[in-house]
């Protein structure tokens, strides 16, 4: 792992409709991210917040496609990606705070340039592989994962200037357990790897990792963790907008990261979903920091 890490905290909500969201990156700084990276020897610039625009959401509702703030979710994915790409091409890590999950979008955009065969780990008990037509509820958060293999609306799978951004055998989704019927039928025809909460209760999780681990390393030139707080048991992280139970425990995520640490695999990240108004004494900002130090090489001895 490159010891220049950049952080850019991206205060979106408009990709899913609980407020508080666009605070997950406060809340995370708060938690003392800097202070743990920098203990842990890393060389931290803190790029501060890209700024969101305000929307009238009942205005953008209105428009003819049923993707809830496309064009706010559009731009501030467009900027993100540009500033994901300086930051790699100045040769740093690009450590991105969300926000909801529409983030990975621009996350992908600027990371995706600099790699032949980018890999995704996607942990999360979503798979965010809807599009317009398959979308329960329009919110671009559950569709980010889908746009960036290619799928979905143009003004989305487009932003970077090309499509797509990663291909389906390089993306593995670790933590499953809410799939809406279109994810599900489009997991089994382009063949995305996953591990739902049955294999990881099945083969343990020291074996999804290192399959993982594996999988990537023979494939990918470069490996982007995706980390979404509502991949881990709501009792872990109850601070996220679309909780689901039966989740990762907080152990399992350690281990996970840990396993990351050592393989020296990833090559960027971004952690979403921490919502500070739903939290308890902000909580799940506490996890991501112990997870986000695991991952930068933290160990308990
Ligand atoms: N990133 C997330 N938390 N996504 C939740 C998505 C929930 C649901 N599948 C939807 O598309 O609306
Ligand atoms: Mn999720
Ligand atoms: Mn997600």
């Amino acid at each position: 792992m490159r010891k220049e890490v950049t952080i850019i905290g991206v205060p979106m909500d408009l990709g899913q409709t609980r407020r508080g969201v666009d605070m997950g990156p406060s809340a995370i700084r708060y938690a003392g991210l800097t202070d743990r990276l920098e203990g842990l020897g890393y060389s931290i610039q803190d790029e501060g917040d890209l700024t969101i625009e305000l929307v009238n959401k009942e205005v953008e509702i209105e428009a003819t496609t049923n993707l809830k703030n496309l064009k706010t979710v559009a731009d501030a994915n467009d900027k993100l990606g540009q500033k994901v790409d300086q930051v790699i091409s100045s040769k740093r890590f690009p450590l991105v705070l969300g926000g909801d999950h529409s983030i990975a979008i621009g996350t992908l955009a600027g990371v995706s340039k600099h790699y032949e065969n980018l890999g995704v780990i996607w942990y999360d008990a979503h798979g965010d592989l809807n599009t317009g037509e398959t979308s329960p509820s329009g919110n671009i958060h559950g569709m980010s994962l889908a746009v960036s293999l290619g799928l979905g609306h143009p003004e989305l799978t487009n932003i970077g200037g090309y499509a797509p951004k990663v291909k389906p055998e390089n993306v593995v989704i670790i933590g499953a357990r809410d799939l809406d019927p279109g994810e599900k039928q489009l997991i089994k025809e382009i063949g995305i790897k996953v591990y739902t909460m049955h294999e990881i209760d099945r083969l343990g999780m020291t074996t999804v990792m290192a399959e993982t681990i594996e999988y990537l390393k023979e494939r990918t030139d470069g490996v982007h963790l995706s980390l979404d707080l509502d991949g881990l048991d709501p009792n872990d992280a109850p601070g996220v907008g679309t909780p689901v139970a039966g989740g990762i425990s907080y152990r399992e995520s350690h281990l996970a990261m840990e396993m990351l640490s050592e393989s020296n695999i990833i090559t960027s990240a971004e952690f979403v979903e921490t919502n500070p108004v739903l939290d308890k004494y902000n909580k799940t900002a506490i996890a991501a920091v112990a997870l986000i130090s695991s991952l930068f090489g933290d160990t308990l001895l």
